[in-house]
């Protein structure tokens, strides 16, 4: 019988989703939910293991049955997920030994200061590709085996298994016969080394966590293994898998060097692919895998912007100065421009490229006449300004010129925003039709290892814009504001340390 569809899992951060995609890549439906945060203290932040599991299943099924779609009908299953998010269950009971910890969640920065002082920075980033912080999931395993009293114990006679959440569904996908990752999730534990492609030894010695325990990494586009007969009622290849920005890249068709996406959602993720080269930065981009296709892996270099949509979120719950996102874009070009005011939403520190744990959010150029139109106004062009800090860190960084931008996430139905940031960078800015492009990468990964797509090229064909943004502005003004904005930013830096002293 001959498959129709590829059904994609997009575990995020906040909610468990499965779409369905037919061959034109279109899709044919779409199943959510969301799932509780839980927040123990400040700062930390937990997801029940369990409550992922169960709600990513009920959207599966639910999404099959009611646009009348047989587990049969399913060339492959791919999954994605927020990444980092750290898992650890009993092998023989499947059972969870701890809540997840979430990528966001900050427990381990005091262990990371300690890493810091005794040196650990440098060689770091050199194996890893990443910064020394509390995101990523190595500290986060520390952390579990040291707090649930007998487990690395447990864990050294191979009785507990890690994994960030791809590994987790895909245990309990294939009833637990399979223990794995893909490269793109190993690449953001700090704990792979991404040049050797194996877990690196002396990171593991220093953190104490035996090999044993860690997935087998395999290519993104692969089968897996076959899903549990109790589960669909059928046997169906897990066939791609990758993180959730690495599969939106992939999704985007992304597929050269030079490629660039953005991710305009809470913050902003913005991955260049470098190709088969590693790239390492000096100013905080991060080097991650791509994906491992076709016998070996690609690179890409990451940006994480902490603060984008969340910048309007707060225009509309902390000032009230609008009721639903989408009005800033009328607010926005009732003015002319912001009459001279610049908002850094620097409300949890800077990101990418700044990495200043001690800025905070700033308004600055104020006068009389500053209305909230200029306000909101500032706040959507703080997303472009700081978009356009990392894109130039990244050419720079990797000498290769970003000739495009493809864009996703919920803040690109903002037509003002999409206009401002293709003449902030002077480059064409390229919305898809398909918005799902996580999912959709996803998909692809899978549907290419089954054969239900052939190949990159034939995927890339599929990939149609909905608008493309072309750069109207002048280029000198654009570059007077850009600077302007830089020197916001320098009122916003190191403020905390300011105020205290
Ligand atoms: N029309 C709009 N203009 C500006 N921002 C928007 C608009 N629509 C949604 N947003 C912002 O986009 C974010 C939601 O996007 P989404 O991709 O769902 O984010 P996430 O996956 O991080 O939850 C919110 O922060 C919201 O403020
Ligand atoms: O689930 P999202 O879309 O918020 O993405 C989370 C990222 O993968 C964290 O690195």
């Amino acid at each position: 019988m001959k498959k129709r569809y590829v059904l994609a899992l997009d575990q995020g951060t906040t909610s468990s989703r499965a779409i369905l995609f037919d061959w034109n890549g279109q899709i044919k439906g779409i199943a959510g939910q969301e799932f509780k945060q839980i927040y123990p203290q400040p700062g930390w932040v937990e997801h029940d293991p369990k409550e992922i599991w169960q709600s990513q299943m009920q959207v599966a099924r639910r999404v099959l049955s009611e646009n009348y779609v047989l587990p049969n009908d399913l060339a492959a299953i791919g999954v994605t997920n927020q990444r980092e998010t750290t898992i650890l269950w009993d092998k023989h009971t499947g059972e969870p030994v701890h809540h997840a910890i979430v990528w966001q969640c900050r427990r381990t920065a005091p262990f990371c200061e300690t890493l810091r002082e005794e040196g650990w920075t440098a060689s770091i980033r050199k194996k890893t590709g990443l910064v020394l912080d509390a995101y990523f999931s190595g500290t986060k395993i520390k952390w579990i085996m040291d707090h649930v009293p007998g487990l690395r114990e447990k864990a050294a006679a191979g009785d507990i298994l890690f994994g960030t959440v791809d590994s987790w569904l895909i245990w309990h996908l294939s009833g637990g016969k399979v223990h794995a990752t893909d490269f793109s999730n190993a690449s953001r534990t700090m704990l792979f080394n991404i040049h050797d492609l194996v877990w690196d030894q002396e990171i593991l010695d220093r953190l104490d966590i035996p090999e044993a325990m860690l997935p087998q990494v395999l290519p993104s586009s692969t089968v897996y293994g076959y899903t549990d007969r109790k589960l669909f009622g059928a046997e169906i290849p897990i066939a791609g898998v990758a993180g959730d920005q690495q599969a939106a890249l992939f999704g985007q068709t992304c597929f050269e060097t030079g490629m660039a996406k953005n991710t305009y959602g809470t913050g902003c993720f913005m991955l260049m692919n470098t190709g088969e080269k590693a790239f390492s930065s000096d100013h905080g981009l991060l080097t991650t895998i791509a994906w491992g296709l076709d016998h070996h892996v690609e690179y890409a270099l990451e940006g994480s912007i902490f603060m984008a949509g969340a910048a309007v979120q707060w225009l509309r719950d902390q000032l009230g100065l609008i009721q639903h996102a989408a009005q800033t874009e009328q607010m926005a070009q009732a003015v002319e421009d912001t009459g001279g005011v610049y908002l850094v939403p620097a409300f949890a520190g800077l990101g990418a490229p700044y990495w200043d744990m001690y800025a905070r959010g700033t308004i600055v150029g104020m006068t009389r006449g500053t209305s909230k139109e200029h306000i909101v106004r500032a706040t959507l062009e703080s997303i472009a300004y700081q978009t356009r800090d990392v894109l130039e860190l990244m050419a720079e960084e990797s000498g290769m010129e970003i000739k495009s931008l493809r864009v996703d996430g919920g803040a690109v139905q903002n037509d003002f925003l999409m206009q401002f940031q293709s003449d902030l960078l002077g480059v064409p800015v390229e919305r898809p039709v398909v918005a799902e492009t996580t999912a959709l990468g996803a998909a692809y990964l899978a549907g290419l290892a089954t054969g239900f797509w052939t190949s990159r090229q034939e995927i890339a064909e599929k990939c149609l814009l909905a608008k493309r943004y072309l750069p109207q502005a002048d280029e000198k003004k654009m570059g007077q504001l850009y600077g302007e904005w830089k020197r916001a930013v320098e009122k916003a830096k190191g403020w905390i340390i300011a105020r205290s002293e």
